[in-house]
């Protein structure tokens, strides 16, 4: 069997894990990072303490900060940077690419839309890197804290294209004893999913901060749900994408999990911290937060009812009282629960 040449571009929470997973079924990796005394770390300590702590990485990874170098030859590219950056590393990443057999896999796990064009991350990737330098474009998304990955606790993901055999190909690269991968051809269900669980999972980390319970959960994330599906069906995606893993799967571990950092970020909302401590402090990515501007502007754009989206955005963007809002919320009209009673 030959081994595969993967560059994994991000060496952050889950981009350095995803690499781990890869170097033990066998794959040769190049974890790429901006910074060189972060390469030295991992090279060196085998370790990524910012992100992961207290894990030991495989001593076969290499990282580098040279972009070419983990480049050269890759016969998979994956992307793990915040959706803020996709569109810049994609354009320093595009000249390097070989073109037609040369041409490798582009992967993404990233989560979330771009604020200013609302473009879901595998349409940013297509518009930055030209089909002669792609074999086709996977996008992996689920139910899958690093934390938990990183001690291998067991995992299911889906990687989704509309091209199965390089989803395919993707699956085997990924799947071992503690990592199972579903494949899925609906890419806008499984990006759309993936980057609107972070918002709801703002919401439920702000209830549990304000000291609300179970019951206001699970109704967040019931409703939520109903907003995703609403919103997602709006834009192409098929209904039953969000009762899958990426769906409903990745919504429940969001909101329920103290790893999560768009939960953690919703929880220091509730307890009366501002979105620029939040923010500042957390020193990783919080989707949600951009994500949800775009969500906001897509519901008015389709006229999509997502009134917990909405509220969230009056808390996040019109320094809105989150208990105003939730008054707010529960004082709408009597509504039927399905859209077509
Ligand atoms: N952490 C997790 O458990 C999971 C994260 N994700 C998604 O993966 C994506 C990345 O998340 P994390 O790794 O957790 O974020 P992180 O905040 O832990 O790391 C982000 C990494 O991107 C790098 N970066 C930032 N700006 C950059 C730029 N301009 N050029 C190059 N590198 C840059 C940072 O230096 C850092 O190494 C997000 O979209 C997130 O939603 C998906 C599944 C699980
Ligand atoms: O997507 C994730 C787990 O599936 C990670 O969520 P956070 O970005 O909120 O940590």
């Amino acid at each position: 069997m030959t081994t595969t040449k993967i560059a994994v571009l991000g060496a952050g929470s889950w981009g350095s894990i995803l690499a781990s997973i890869l170097v033990q079924n066998g794959g040769q990796v190049q974890l790429w990072t901006r910074r060189p005394e972060q390469a030295a770390e991992i090279n060196e300590q085998h370790t990524n303490q910012r992100y992961v702590q207290n894990y030991h990485y495989p001593e076969e990874l290499t990282a580098t900060s040279d972009l070419s170098q983990a480049l050269a030859g890759a016969q998979v590219v994956l992307f793990t940077v915040p959706t803020p950056v996709v569109r810049s590393v994609a354009q320093q990443v595009s000249p390097l690419l070989g073109t037609g057999e040369a041409a490798p896999i582009i992967v993404h796990a990233s989560k979330g839309l771009e604020q200013e064009t609302h473009c879901r991350i595998s349409e940013i990737l297509a518009a930055m890197i030209a089909p002669e330098k792609r074999q086709g474009i996977v996008v992996l998304s689920g139910p899958s804290h690093a934390e938990e990955v990183a001690r291998q606790d067991l995992t299911l993901i889906t990687a989704a294209s509309a091209d199965l055999a390089c989803a395919r190909q993707v699956q085997k690269l990924f799947m071992n004893d503690y990592f199972r991968v579903y494949t899925n051809t609906d890419v806008i269900g499984v990006e759309l999913g993936a980057a609107f669980k972070n918002v709801i999972a703002l919401g439920a980390g702000a209830l549990a901060g304000l000291g609300y319970g179970d019951n206001a959960k699970a109704a967040l994330m019931t409703r939520g749900l109903a907003e995703i599906s609403r919103l997602g069906m709006a834009l192409g995606a098929k209904p039953e994408t969000f009762i899958g893993l990426s769906g409903v799967g990745d919504l429940i571990v969001t909101c329920t999990s103290v790893h999560s950092r768009n939960w953690r970020a919703g929880q220091q909302l509730g307890q009366g911290q501002s979105l620029e401590a939040v923010v500042q402090n957390m020193g990783m990515v919080i989707e949600g937060v951009k994500t949800c501007q775009s969500a906001y502007e897509l519901a008015q754009q389709e006229k999509i009812e997502m009134p917990i989206t909405a509220a969230i955005y009056h808390v996040l963007y019109e320094q809105a009282e989150i208990k105003s809002e939730i008054a707010a919320l529960m004082r709408r009209e009597g509504k039927a629960e399905l859209s077509w009673d």
